[in-house]
């Protein structure tokens, strides 16, 4: 009975050895199912595909991120594409418009006064009173009330349309259409170019003046060159060589706080250089002292006359800023040879009389506007055009 006992134990152990091998094996399938499903499917030759194995991507080195020089970077955005600036002829119909629509104490006056039945003393005392306080000044203010009370004594007020005749012209007497207002942008006989150096106080409208104008300038086909000798304020180089790009014009800067003077004549020399037609130089609106300031300017064109003339001094006022804009303008003219005036924010003044004004005081004629902040909001100032704009015409 001894070996029957044994034959048991030993079937037993057989088949748990057996199940054993059975269980493994079916394990070591799935898990290689699992783990590797790339394996499937085989080759007919029942081989295994093992795919290659494909390392994690590492971190480029700073070395192999940068291309090497000369590379096509194909991921860098298009070359900034070149605005192409509004024709000058083209401006004025729009810029009238929004003179027309800035409600004007003088546009008032003069409606005012064309709207009474009886031309009586206080209706002129009236009429005087606002056209002083649209910034016209005392001399053509009375010059205008004078020559408007004789001829609709004369002529009478009875019919509106010859009392707006008689307006508009005794007003462009008094704006002056036979002043020149072209800019002065020949190249001296030496083949230098023009040079334009733009001046006044901080926040007149200055640096955007000087991007307007190289706007105007490239419009009408001249090559630019613009300088950044404002170096008072480091946003204002920034700024500056921003308008510039727009039109595809370079701007000579100098370093942060260095002299404005010596930018300006690196510009002069580097337009010299470049053949360009005009350079246009902007200056500091702001030192610690007024008189540092007003020396400043006066050694910049000095400087820069070392190299070539000054074409033009453009003085930028703020039209908003009345009679505080008439004391900027007196003291600027001792210093410099102002040739012309840019009359800035005439969008937004309430006192077109300041055109008058300051070209009687100053004896330059206003040569330019700004009539917004839009890209092309300048204009070369056009008698006619404003004082059809003031009249609503
Ligand atoms: N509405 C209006 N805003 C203007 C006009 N011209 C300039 N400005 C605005 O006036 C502000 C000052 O202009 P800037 O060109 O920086 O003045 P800036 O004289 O160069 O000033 P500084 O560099 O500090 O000396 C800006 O916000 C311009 O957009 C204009 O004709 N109309």
């Amino acid at each position: 009975m001894e070996w029957f006992f044994w034959v048991i134990i030993a079937i037993v152990g057989l088949a748990i050895l057996i199940a054993g091998i059975v269980v493994a094996v079916d394990r070591r399938r799935q898990l290689e199912h699992e783990e590797r499903p790339e394996l499937e499917p085989r080759e007919p030759g029942g081989e295994v595909v093992v795919p290659p194995v494909t390392p994690e991507p590492a971190e480029p080195t700073y070395a192999e991120a940068v291309p090497p020089a000369g590379a096509p970077d194909v991921a860098a955005p298009p070359a900034a594409v070149i605005e192409r600036p509004e024709s000058a002829t083209s401006r004025w119909a729009r810029l009238r418009r929004r003179l027309a629509g800035s409600n004007n104490a003088l546009a008032r006056a003069l409606a005012d006064l064309l709207s009474v039945d009886r031309l009586d003393e206080e209706t002129w005392d009236d009429f005087e009173t606002t056209l002083i306080t649209s910034d016209l000044g005392v001399g053509p203010t009375t010059e205008l009330t004078g020559a408007l009370r004789r001829r609709f004594a004369v002529d009478g007020v009875a019919d509106p349309a010859e009392a707006r005749r008689i307006l508009h012209e005794e007003l462009l007497a008094l704006v002056d259409p036979h002043l020149d207002r072209s800019l002065n942008l020949t190249p001296s006989a030496d083949g230098l170019p023009a040079v334009v150096l733009v001046v006044g106080v901080n926040g007149t409208g200055k640096t955007t003046t000087v991007g307007k104008l190289a706007r105007v300038l490239v419009a009408e086909g001249r090559s630019v060159l613009l300088g950044a000798a404002d170096t008072f304020r480091a946003a204002a180089t920034e700024q500056l060589a921003t308008w510039g790009e727009r039109v595809g014009v370079h701007t000579v800067r100098g370093p942060e706080a260095g002299d404005p003077a010596s930018v300006a004549f690196d510009a002069v020399a580097q337009g010299a250089a470049e053949g360009v037609d005009v350079v246009i130089v902007d200056t500091a609106g702001r030192l610690h002292t007024k008189t540092g300031l007003m020396d400043e300017l006066g050694k910049v064109k000095r400087v820069i006359e070392k190299k070539a003339a000054v074409s033009e001094v453009l003085l930028v006022l703020d039209a908003t800023t009345g009679q505080n804009g008439m004391t900027q303008a007196r003291i600027f003219s001792e210093v410099v040879d102002v040739t012309g005036i840019v009359l800035t924010k005439l969008d937004g003044s309430a006192k077109g009389g300041i055109v008058i004004q300051v070209q009687r005081e100053l004896g330059v004629p206003v040569k330019l506007v700004g009539l917004g902040e839009g890209p092309d909001d300048l204009a070369p100032f056009d008698p006619e055009g404003f004082v059809a704009g003031i009249l609503g015409e």
